[in-house]
């Protein structure tokens, strides 16, 4: 991949939520329950662009998000992450793919509550491969870059929601992945932790080159960011707000 080709290209996607996935099973007209939520063009995010992406609720950011991992597929159309085709893997090799190279954090952190930092760090890195000395180094070096150092070996379920939250940044970045996918995740912290998550995020970026996509409700937080993106320019759906 040559480094002006963009990392993330999205073209012409439409996305519904089908009355499976909605969980409405009872008719049997299954075409007339679905309706379009997203309606993309194309998109193209280059290498080591920092973008913000906003707009109003219900607008289908996160959906968007979980289409650029591959934890949903497009009725349509192709998402291209570093110039492959997600559609274009069984499922099983996507998992493997998004492990390797997208970092992912979302609302609900998905720590095991039972396992500690550490454990679930490893878990994640499991699925990559990672040499355990290297991995046992990255784990030191990003809980201290984070300030989770001293957590690491506690319970997830022992650890604050601001905690947790690092925490399951350690464990997105463990694989050292080429983009970084963020749903709200300051959602919990206040001002003040908000600035410094921040500051921490941006060095862990820099130093790992990645390209990072952040939804956020906080506009405060847009002055960070290299692309200011506002999802209505990008989704033809009317009224997706
Ligand atoms: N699992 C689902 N099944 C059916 N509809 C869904 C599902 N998830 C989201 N939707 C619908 O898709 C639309 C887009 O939702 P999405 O969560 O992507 O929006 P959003 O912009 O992230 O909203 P918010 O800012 O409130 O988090 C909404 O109308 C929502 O009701």
């Amino acid at each position: 991949m040559n480094q002006n080709q963009a990392v993330i290209e999205l073209k012409d996607i439409h996305f519904s939520y089908s009355a499976s996935t909605s969980g409405s099973s009872s008719d049997n007209n299954v075409a007339a329950q679905q309706s379009l939520i997203l309606d993309i063009p194309s998109w193209a995010v280059p290498k080591k662009e920092k973008v913000f992406l906003h707009g109003a609720s219900g607008a289908g950011k996160s959906t968007l998000l979980n289409l650029l991992t591959g934890m949903r597929e497009p009725d349509r159309g192709e998402v291209l992450v570093m110039g492959t085709s997600l559609s274009s893997m069984s499922s099983s090799k996507r998992d493997q793919f998004r492990a390797k190279h997208i970092g992912v954090v979302f609302q609900q952190f998905n720590l095991i509550p039972y396992l500690s930092i550490r454990d679930n760090t490893r878990l994640a890195a499991h699925f990559s491969g990672t040499n355990d000395n290297v991995l046992l180094e990255r784990i030191d070096h990003l809980s201290h870059a984070l300030g989770v150092n001293e957590f690491v070996d506690k319970k997830a379920s022992e650890l604050s929601v601001g905690q947790q939250q690092r925490a399951a940044i350690l464990r997105a970045m463990v694989n050292e992945p080429e983009i970084f996918i963020a749903d709200e995740p300051t959602s919990a912290l206040d001002d003040q932790n908000k600035q410094r998550f921040i500051e921490v995020l941006f060095n862990l970026v820099e130093e790992l080159s990645m390209t990072l996509v952040l939804v956020s409700h906080d506009s405060s937080l847009a002055q960070y960011f290299s692309t200011v993106q506002d999802i209505s320019e990008l989704n033809k759906v009317m009224g997706a707000s």
